[in-house]
């Protein structure tokens, strides 16, 4: 049974800090929304964990393994480099789905995400350690078949884009409404997504979903682990058995 620690990031009073004392300057608030993902893709992939920048302002880390004084540590980090301070919110479940319900309800009882009071909280408790298990993450690497062939190598950029991103909304939809997961795109023709404890033909169901809803191919490897880093890992490996034999479906330890 899968125990995923979800930590829920959130830039604190960012939206009056973009434009305060006037609108700030665009290419300024993507070079320090990029930065900062950089950076706390750093100091939690470090700790064996990943993060995704969902909607950049706030951003999802698996963070299994990762204890509250981590936590603090990087929070502690980010204030230190950066004119804008994050809040953390640890939460836990058997699904990714109440994990993230958990921490953000957590982030919104300590205060809005706009009050200028409310910065730097850190509520949650992680997964206690005599209770981690190698079962606790399940990461799901999902990859278009034959993206090159197909998009990159004869549309434009702009209509391949469109094609990965359909591909990216159906599965993300789908996953989080039937199966309590949570798909993150993170670049190229990939979505990582986080998952319960699934079987392979769940997997099957929604690669047909995806390819019936928009015609776009999916291929998926799967891995389980105590922590993302190395159930992301097993995942990436599983997808390489995937292209080596054919497969649609591939568990890492199969
Ligand atoms: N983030 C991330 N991006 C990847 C990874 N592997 C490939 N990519 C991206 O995906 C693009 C397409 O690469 P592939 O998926 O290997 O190529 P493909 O044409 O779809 O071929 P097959 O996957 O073998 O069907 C690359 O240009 C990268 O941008 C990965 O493990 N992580």
């Amino acid at each position: 049974m899968t125990n995923t620690q979800l930590t829920l990031i959130q830039i604190d009073n960012y939206g009056p800090w973009t434009v305060t004392p006037e609108p700030r300057r665009e290419v300024d608030l993507q070079t320090l929304q990029s930065r900062l993902y950089a950076d706390l893709s750093q100091l939690f992939g470090n700790r064996d964990g990943y993060v995704f920048f969902s909607r950049f302002d706030n951003m999802v880390a698996v963070t299994n393994g990762i204890d509250t004084d981590a936590h603090a540590l990087i929070q502690e980090s980010i204030g230190n480099r950066y004119p804008v301070t994050v809040s953390l919110s640890i939460g836990t479940g058997e699904t990714p789905a109440t994990a993230i319900e958990t921490a953000s309800e957590q982030l919104q009882a300590a205060g809005s995400a706009q009050a200028s009071d409310r910065r730097e909280i850190l509520r949650g408790e992680p997964v206690a350690d005599p209770e981690r298990t190698a079962e606790d993450v399940q990461i799901a690497h999902f990859d278009v078949n034959d993206a090159t062939g197909k998009y990159t190598d004869r549309l434009n950029e702009f209509d391949t884009f469109i094609n990965i991103e359909q591909s990216y909304a159906e599965l993300m939809r789908y996953l989080r409404e039937t199966h309590d997961s949570l798909s993150f795109f993170v670049g190229g023709d990939n979505i990582i997504a986080t998952c319960p404890d699934l079987d392979a033909e769940q997997y099957h169901d929604a690669i047909d979903h995806v390819s019936e809803a928009v015609g776009v191919e999916l291929k998926v490897g799967v891995g389980r682990a105590a922590d993302a880093q190395s159930a992301g890992m097993a995942a990436k490996h599983a997808l390489e058995t995937c292209r080596y034999d054919g497969r649609d479906v591939v568990f890492g330890d199969q």
